[in-house]
């Protein structure tokens, strides 16, 4: 067995030098015998994006265990939105530790789910009331939105669209449109996912008579799809991301989401928003619902809900949550203590430094920067996202053709001169910036000088 690798002792959270400084080839020697010791003992099924370990994270940088500081524009994928160790989920997780651990709700209630539950309840859309189940991950959270819809209902169908992602178990892979690298290799899927057509404004041109898909012809569409190909009173749910996360950071057309959730309402169909990669203010509002001014039946959370601690959420209408019997949900670690002591740690940090406005003005920032480098650049095809979670889609100059090698390209190179930053997408050919909401303007606006060097120089 390995000696414990030597890591820099260096604290985490805000009070990290937030700079941008590479110290050693990335990756440097400790993260090359990292890889090696990870070789032999870790499935070579988990991918890892970045080929540094980490060491510490705050603000808007995390450092690895070379020492070399990189500017975080991944937060982990949508995670550490209100900052990696921050201050308040630090203190109250720590306190939470000393109290106990764990007793499964199920068991042992305890204050901290209800007030988890009673905090979501407060910012969830609508007016109805809101009643809340916690669970860990966001997959555990569809699934078990799923559940409630099909029991609420009476009803088995569930209705998803294309360029979906929703989780990696069975029933969340059967809802994920992408067949690599998320579904191959591990059917058979489960029944009665039906998938349409989404809004997908940058690739979705004009109808057969030449008018422009719009947000309610999109919608139209899809319904008119699942009116043929399963029915609307066999629906229990249609499950949607308001912003597709991974199918490439898409923002439907104004008008979309609206359309399809009268149709819902029309004919007893719960609307599932999954928001776990969109919600709990990345977007610039706690979720991205409340952009299109839509209240759905039931919202999935997790990400950034817990500031880093695994912790998810179904969300929704009362009389939902309340239709399963007893002993319906379940499992062991949902609403988990200490990842309670975490959201509401983060809830709280997220109010107190007003981070949705934060999440306005990395917007505006991003996407001006990105739309100047637009102009001149014709393989950036398009420019797109809300708040904190901003997409680049490349394409062939003077086509929509993806280009995938391209954004590989300059996710690569953005890498080498650290930054990190992710690639999506169906076809592959997005870069997705997802900084923490606490990263400081000047290092932001460094990290997309890098990506502007990379799209002229490195990423040929
Ligand atoms: C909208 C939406 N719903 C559900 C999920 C699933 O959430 P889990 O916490 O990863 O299970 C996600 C997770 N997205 C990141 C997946 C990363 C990967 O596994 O490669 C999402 O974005």
């Amino acid at each position: 067995m390995s000696a414990p690798t030597a890591v820099l002792d260096v604290g985490g959270g805000p009070g990290l030098p937030q700079r941008r400084e590479l110290r050693t080839p990335v990756p440097g020697p400790r993260s090359l015998e990292l890889q090696r010791r990870r070789a032999a003992v870790v499935s070579a099924g988990l991918s890892s994006t970045m080929p540094v370990y980490a060491a510490a994270a705050g603000g808007g940088v995390l450092v690895d265990v070379d020492g070399n500081s990189f500017i975080d524009l991944g937060s982990g994928i949508a995670v550490t939105t209100a900052g990696n160790s921050a201050p308040r989920v630090v203190e109250d997780t720590a306190a939470q530790l000393t109290r106990f651990t764990h007793t499964c709700a199920m068991i042992t209630p305890y204050e901290g789910y209800v007030r988890v539950a009673e905090e979501l309840a407060a910012i969830v859309p609508g007016d109805h009331a809101v009643k809340t189940a916690l669970f860990n991950t966001g997959s555990e959270a569809v699934e078990n939105a799923v559940k409630i819809a099909r029991y609420a209902t009476g009803r088995t169908a569930v209705a998803v669209v294309d360029h979906a992602y929703h989780g990696r178990t069975n029933l969340t892979m059967a809802m994920t449109a992408k067949a690599v690298p998320y579904k191959d290799g591990f059917g058979p899927f489960a029944p009665e996912v039906y998938r349409a057509p989404t809004s997908y404004p940058f690739r979705d041109g004009t109808d057969l008579d030449g008018a422009p898909i719009n947000g309610p012809a999109a919608a139209a569409r899809a319904i008119a799809h699942l009116e043929r190909a399963v029915g609307a009173s066999r629906l229990a749910a249609l499950v949607i991301e308001p912003i597709q996360g991974e199918g490439g950071f898409i923002v439907p057309a104004p008008g979309f989401l609206p359309a399809l959730a009268a149709w819902c309402r029309e004919h007893g169909i719960v609307l599932v928003a999954d928001e776990v990669q969109s919600g709990i203010a990345r977007t610039g509002a706690w979720f991205a619902c409340d952009h299109d001014g839509v209240v759905p039946d039931l919202v999935t959370t997790a990400k950034g809900l817990g500031g880093g601690l695994p912790i998810a959420a179904v969300s929704g209408r009362a009389d939902l949550m309340d239709a399963v019997h007893p002993g319906g949900l379940g499992g062991t670690y949902g609403g988990n203590p200490v990842a309670c002591a975490a959201a509401l740690a983060t809830l709280r940090t997220i109010r107190e430094e007003n981070l949705l406005d934060r999440a306005v003005e990395i917007e505006t920032l991003a996407l001006g920067r990105l739309r100047e480098l637009q102009r001149t650049d014709p393989r950036i095809g398009d420019v797109r996202g809300r708040g904190a979670m901003i997409g680049i889609e490349f394409v062939r100059p003077g086509s929509h053709e993806p280009d995938a090698d391209l954004a590989k390209r300059v996710a690569t190179a953005a890498h080498e001169a650290g930054v990190i930053v992710l690639t999506c997408g169906t076809f592959g050919n997005v870069v997705r910036l997802l900084p923490p909401l606490v990263i400081p303007n000047d290092l932001l606006s460094e990290g997309l000088d890098v990506l502007a060097d990379a799209l002229s120089g490195g990423a040929r």
